[in-house]
């Protein structure tokens, strides 16, 4: 399709945005505005976006489509802004905010005004942030959540929907009330249980610096997510706050639940805690492209410069794991590529992905 998007804030989902609408619609210019000087010469270096603007207002009076990707306290400021600029008649205005019911409020001016207004949120991401973490393939297969009201035409979505396949998400619609219960549950709160752990960790360590050096394993996983973005987490919790209330408190019951079983000794009910809990984790939907994989694949984004892929070797042949396949799935021009790597089990590909981590700083995941 062609046209003017303009992306405001480009960052991790804002780049990524971009990139995925470039893919699909190479017609297409990618305006970029950031409050960032920096994030908008990187953007533009780095191929995310085609121009960059002095102002947002100078972008969004251009655009045929309007992406807010700032911090969902900022989206709130530039909706704001929006309802007092002259767009264009047709635009579409869209957001990612981990947040949406008081983002589609504070749209309702903007909607009241005829303007298509669509809260967003792709459900994928990293604890990443800033435009060189951005990819075109961060949001395949993932849920994207739009949660049109009933100003929004049902042509609006499908436009916006066209304009979004190169995400390759699955887009869900939802109400920004259900939004924000689920994504509190399941991507909210989990925030502040990791960031809780370390914070207890951190204190035993003043008593004790053993505890950072050995800190690892479960450890590392369960708090990876503390390494988020700060600022965007703050102002997630300032809007889910009522959600995120009722979320403290039946957790802390849950907590003392379990502290009653452990101090009573109550080795029935500490063997079924946990293992109802992992046939629930084990029984989650995987989301997989395609078929059952047949291998225990490991994808690593790798900087595409002469070498990596004996760099990476090397580490694996060092603790000798071994590969049973070896490919380059793709290269985005200029930035990443994929490396797939196969192996036979799953303590093999598990292995793999820890001495990657721990001996470089590309990114691995497994789908
Ligand atoms: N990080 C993640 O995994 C996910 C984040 N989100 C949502 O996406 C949004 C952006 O998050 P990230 O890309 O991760 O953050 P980021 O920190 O990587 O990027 C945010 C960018 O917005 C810019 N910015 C801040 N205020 C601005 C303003 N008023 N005008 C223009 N630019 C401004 C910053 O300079 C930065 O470049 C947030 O609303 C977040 O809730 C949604 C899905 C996943
Ligand atoms: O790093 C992770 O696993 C995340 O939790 C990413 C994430 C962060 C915010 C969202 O709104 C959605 C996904």
């Amino acid at each position: 399709m062609q046209g003017n998007v303009l992306v405001a804030g480009l960052g991790l989902i804002g780049g990524s945005i971009a990139l995925a609408i470039k893919r699909a619609h190479s017609d297409a210019t990618i305006i970029g505005y950031d409050v960032s000087d920096e994030s908008m010469r990187l953007a533009r270096s780095l191929g995310v976006i085609d121009e960059a603007v002095p102002s947002f207002a100078h972008g969004a009076c251009e655009a045929d489509v309007i992406v807010l990707a700032v911090p969902v306290v900022q989206t709130e400021q530039l909706l704001r802004e929006l309802a007092h600029l002259p767009l264009r008649s047709h635009v579409i205005v869209t957001d990612v905010g981990s947040t949406k019911e008081r983002i589609v409020e504070q749209a309702l001016p903007l909607l009241e005004k005829g303007v298509a207004f669509i809260g967003g949120h792709p459900m994928a991401g990293s604890h990443k942030s800033g435009v060189v973490a951005a990819r075109a393939h961060l949001f395949e297969n993932a849920f994207y959540i739009l949660t049109p009201t009933e100003h929004v035409k049902e042509e609006d979505v499908i436009r916006l929907k066209h304009w979004l396949e190169g995400t390759k998400a699955h887009f869900v619609m939802l109400t920004p009330r259900e939004h924000d219960r689920i994504a509190g549950v399941i991507s909210h709160f989990p925030h502040i249980i990791a960031a809780s752990l370390v914070h207890q960790a951190q204190q035993y360590e003043r008593e004790d610096e053993l505890v950072s050096r050995l800190a690892a394993g479960g450890f590392r996983d369960i708090t990876r997510i503390a390494s988020s973005n700060p600022e965007m987490w703050r102002d997630i919790f300032i809007h889910n706050k009522e959600e995120l209330l009722q979320l403290f408190d039946r957790w802390i019951e849950e907590m003392k639940k379990i502290r009653t079983y452990v101090a009573d000794g109550d080795s029935e009910r500490i063997y079924h805690y946990f293992h109802e809990a992992k046939q629930f984790r084990d029984g989650l939907p995987v989301r997989t492209k395609g078929a059952i994989p047949s291998f225990y694949d490991l994808y690593v984004d790798v900087p595409d410069y002469p070498g990596v892929i004996s760099e990476i070797t090397g580490y694996l042949a060092k603790e000798r794991i071994s590969i049973t396949n070896i490919r380059i799935i793709e290269t985005r021009e200029d930035i990443y590529g994929v490396l797939r790597l196969s192996f036979q089990t799953e303590d093999d590909r598990q292995r793999a992905k820890r001495c990657i981590e721990a001996n470089t700083n590309y990114e691995t995941y497994v789908v």
